[in-house]
């Protein structure tokens, strides 16, 4: 049993909250993992501003959901589209009728917490669904998913990173065991609950023999694996600061919320960057506990709410902005890689959706070079036989077993626990109450 490899479907929406990846894998929680399918669910533009005011929401009460579970979101709604974006409050009562109609009418859920929770997971239940459809598995088949759930909140200093989303309901909804709340127990212990993708990464990279390999993840938060060999002391991870989630909100702001990305960088590679803002980026964007992250040895990880806009970059146009902020996510990720000494002759794999941004890319690839020679070879994760788009997904997929076998899913030298853990918690599916989508 502990050696057979299991079927497993991994469930992501990560920090940029723009819909959710669905992953099936074959692994024996080591080193033999078989991609067999994912497919990508883009939410309604509703659902992406829910979420994000959700989450403005649960930092305004620091994180506490006592005091926020039932409490309506509307006037959250209202202060996340006007403080946060910028809109006028005509707009953005135009938006939250449009949220509210979505909630009671499509969704049939309270704006509360609680009823985003039950949608959330209802979307994901769907997602199982239709993964599965794709195959010629049925639900039986399955051994095990692994549900990430979504981030609101993410605070290890005080022990907390909050994931909504019901483990119970989902394993309920698709009659499928379900392993959820998977930072919890490295937070409790002292650990910084992120990043967990690098065990993941190390797996992947022994099974293809792919040593000395670094892995950038460019979501809404960058994140970085370098991986020295197939043992847990050889792989090194930490989020690197800004991926996409500074550009996402600038162009947010500019376009009155008809743009949510630089598609294609279409304003970056029209503007130059401003290095005296470039500079300012560095020293004030992101503060964790009034300390500059940049500053901050690895292990470490972010929450997105820490990373902000600095006023600097109003006094710039929409393409100087976005070629900034651009540089500045590549260069600091090129600055977290210097940090940690990589090796000469180092390959280095791009994944997460960053990389559709040619101008993050450019800026990286010249930084890379310049910085670690020209010997550092760099592809996608779909060069090298490796999918981009599921990877996340398949991340949690991987820990499900890991956690379902009683194996660490985090280590001292990646997420900053004082020794190996395994975590998860797991929700057997209640056969009396399964539900058919
Ligand atoms: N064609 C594109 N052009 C520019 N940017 C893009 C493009 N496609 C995706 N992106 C960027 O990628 C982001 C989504 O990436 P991804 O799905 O990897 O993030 P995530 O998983 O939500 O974040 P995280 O890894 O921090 O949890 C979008 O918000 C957008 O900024
Ligand atoms: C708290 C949280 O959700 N962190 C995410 C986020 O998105 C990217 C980066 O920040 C990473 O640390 C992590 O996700 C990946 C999947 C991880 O745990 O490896």
């Amino acid at each position: 049993m502990k050696n057979t490899p299991a079927l497993s479907i991994g469930l992501m929406s990560g920090t940029s909250m723009d819909g959710i990846d669905a992953a099936l894998i074959e692994t024996d929680g080591n080193f033999h993992i078989k991609e067999l399918t994912h497919l990508s669910f883009s939410y309604p533009r509703e659902v992406h501003f829910i979420l994000k005011a959700a989450e403005y929401a649960v930092h305004k009460h620091s994180g506490n959901l006592k005091n926020l579970d039932q409490l309506p979101l509307n006037s959250y709604f209202l202060s996340y589209l006007t403080d946060r974006l910028a809109l006028e409050i005509e707009e953005s009562q135009l938006l939250l009728k449009e949220a509210e109609y979505y909630l009671n009418a499509t969704a049939n859920c309270a704006f509360t917490i609680q009823g985003i929770e039950l949608h959330s997971t209802q979307l994901h239940a769907q997602a199982v669904q239709k993964l599965l459809d794709c195959t010629n598995y049925p639900h039986e088949a399955i051994d095990v998913v692994g549900y990430h759930g979504q981030t609101l909140f993410h605070h290890p200093a005080n022990h907390t990173s909050i994931q909504i989303g019901s483990g119970q309901l989902l394993a309920n909804l698709t009659n499928i065991s379900v392993v959820n709340d998977f930072r919890r127990q490295d937070v409790e212990a002292g650990g910084q609950g992120a990043p967990f993708a690098p065990l993941f990464h190390q797996a992947l990279a022994a099974r293809d023999n792919l040593f000395p390999l670094a892995v950038i993840n460019c979501g809404g938060i960058a994140n970085l694996s370098l991986i020295m060999g197939p043992s847990p002391s050889d792989v090194l991870g930490f989020d690197t600061g800004p991926g996409n989630g500074l550009i996402d909100l600038f162009v947010k702001q500019r376009t009155r919320s008809q743009e949510l990305m630089d598609m294609d960088g279409r304003y970056g590679v029209k503007g130059n960057v401003q290095q005296i803002v470039l500079d300012q980026l560095y020293s004030h964007s992101i503060l964790v506990e009034g300390m500059n992250y940049f500053d901050l040895p690895p292990p470490k990880s972010l929450d997105i709410n820490e990373m902000r806009l600095i006023p600097e970059l109003d006094t710039l146009s929409l393409q100087d902005g976005c070629a900034t902020l651009e540089a500045f996510t590549a260069d600091s990720i090129v600055q977290g890689l210097c940090q940690i000494d990589p090796p000469k002759f180092l390959q280095i794999v791009l994944a997460g959706g960053g990389w559709n941004n040619p101008i993050i890319l450019k800026e990286l690839k010249s930084r890379v070079h310049k910085h670690l020679g020209l010997e550092t070879v760099i592809k996608t994760a779909d060069q090298i036989g490796w999918k981009s788009q599921a990877l996340e997904a398949q991340i949690f997929a991987y820990l499900a077993v890991r956690s379902q076998r009683k194996l660490p899913i985090s280590y001292p030298n990646i997420t900053r626990v004082p020794k190996p853990l395994t975590g998860g918690t797991l929700s057997l599916p209640n056969k009396t109450s399964a539900m058919h989508l």
